[in-house]
């Protein structure tokens, strides 16, 4: 069971993107692979395969509000857990970058880069979280000299205007909607490499408008459809509004057993109940991109959130390749680097690059 079952299979709820409701945003007030795209086709049709059920855990609301407060904090963050475990600041991957250039000499580089708080600062409105052209420049450098996937919560085809570089690997949805690289001359579909619950879709449908109904009564709540999973933010939510929050949510999923709850951000997100994450994606990219069990491959995964700690688990389970946590404060964490923020990411990968054409 991964960080991310434990954190709160109990809540979430939320609002307004539909015909007719004004949208609840700004807030106020609340606080070049080796492998070609069709050797790749794999299509797996559903969570039968890997996918046995989680257990659902149900915290109490105060627990669960905790967790929502802790999820992106405003303040700088107590430097120990609750179970007195002392938080670490994790080395920084500039100031290290000559050991990881030793570790990728004579190895195959493979980038995995989160979106959100990585790529692009977190914003009130996730539908205005664009990334700077500079930063779209050092993600173009490193597509053009690394196999590179974008790894995110969203959907697919919301990341892929949001970035705008066909050379890349998107894994939308948490991992379970896998495009490799586009191909002028192929159809959409042919570049579907992976969707693992697509049997779950007509109920992700069915919860999204379930949950847009019963969370419209909270000011700032806002349900997003990232098609295999759903979004309830609460950024734009008074912290008073957060616990009938959770159970206008917890009250929604008690339809859907099939659907779990998970955390990022300032978010809760229902998704399917199969075991597949963000670890299972990366694992299923360098399996496809031909470097299973090989020595010399090293995987590089960059990312912000609590999703992303089951890819850094992976690599830290593989003993290969190097996880880095974008953080300003200390944090529990797989990552064994850090970066503070998109400005030392964005730093990060040009740096990547420049290596890379000297070699
Ligand atoms: O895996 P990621 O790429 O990090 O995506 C996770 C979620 O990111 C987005 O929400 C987060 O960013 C928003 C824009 O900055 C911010 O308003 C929100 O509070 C954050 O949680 C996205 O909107 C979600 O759908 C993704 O699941």
């Amino acid at each position: 069971m991964t960080n991310q079952d434990v954190v709160m299979p109990d809540i979430i709820a939320t609002p307004a993107a539909m015909p007719g409701r004004a949208p609840p945003f700004a807030c106020r007030g609340a606080a070049a692979a080796a492998v070609s795209v069709s050797s790749m086709r794999v299509v797996v049709s559903a969570a039968a395969t890997a996918a046995a059920h989680v257990p659902t855990i149900r915290p109490c609301a105060s627990w669960v509000v905790e967790a929502m407060r802790a999820s992106s904090p405003t303040r700088t963050p107590a430097a120990a857990t609750a179970d007195g475990k002392k938080k670490q600041q994790h080395p920084s991957a500039l100031g290290g970058f000559e050991q990881i250039a030793a570790a990728a000499s004579g190895k195959h580089v493979v980038v995995f880069l989160d979106y959100d708080g990585t790529l692009s600062p977190i914003v009130s409105n996730p539908d205005m979280a664009f990334m700077s052209d500079e930063m779209r420049a050092a993600v173009r450098g490193v597509a053009e000299h690394f196999p590179a996937a974008i790894v995110t919560g969203r959907r697919v085809d919301k990341v892929q205007s949001f970035v705008g570089i066909s050379e890349l690997y998107y894994a939308g949805s948490h991992g379970m909607d896998i495009k490799g690289p586009s191909c002028s001359n192929e159809e959409e579909d042919a570049k579907i490499l992976l969707q693992p619950a697509r049997e779950f879709l007509p109920v992700i449908n069915e919860a999204y408008k379930a949950l847009m109904e019963k969370t419209k009564s909270t000011p700032g709540a806002r349900v997003e459809n990232n098609k295999f999973c759903l979004s309830v933010h609460f950024r734009c939510v008074d912290e008073k509004r957060w616990i009938p929050l959770a159970e206008q949510v917890k009250a929604v999923l008690r339809d859907y057993p099939q659907l779990k709850l998970t955390q990022g951000r300032k978010v809760l997100e229902i998704r399917p109940s199969i075991m597949w994450d963000k670890g299972k994606a990366v694992e299923f990219l360098l399996k496809s991109l031909g470097f299973d069990d090989r020595s010399d491959v090293l995987p590089v995964y960059i990312g912000d959130d609590r999703t992303d700690e089951d890819a850094f688990k992976v690599l830290r389970k593989r003993g290969q390749g190097i996880g880095i946590i974008v953080s300003k404060y200390p944090k529990e964490t797989d990552a064994s680097y850090s970066l503070q923020d998109t400005a030392e990411v964005m730093e990060f990968l040009v740096r990547l690059v420049q290596w890379k054409r000297r070699r």
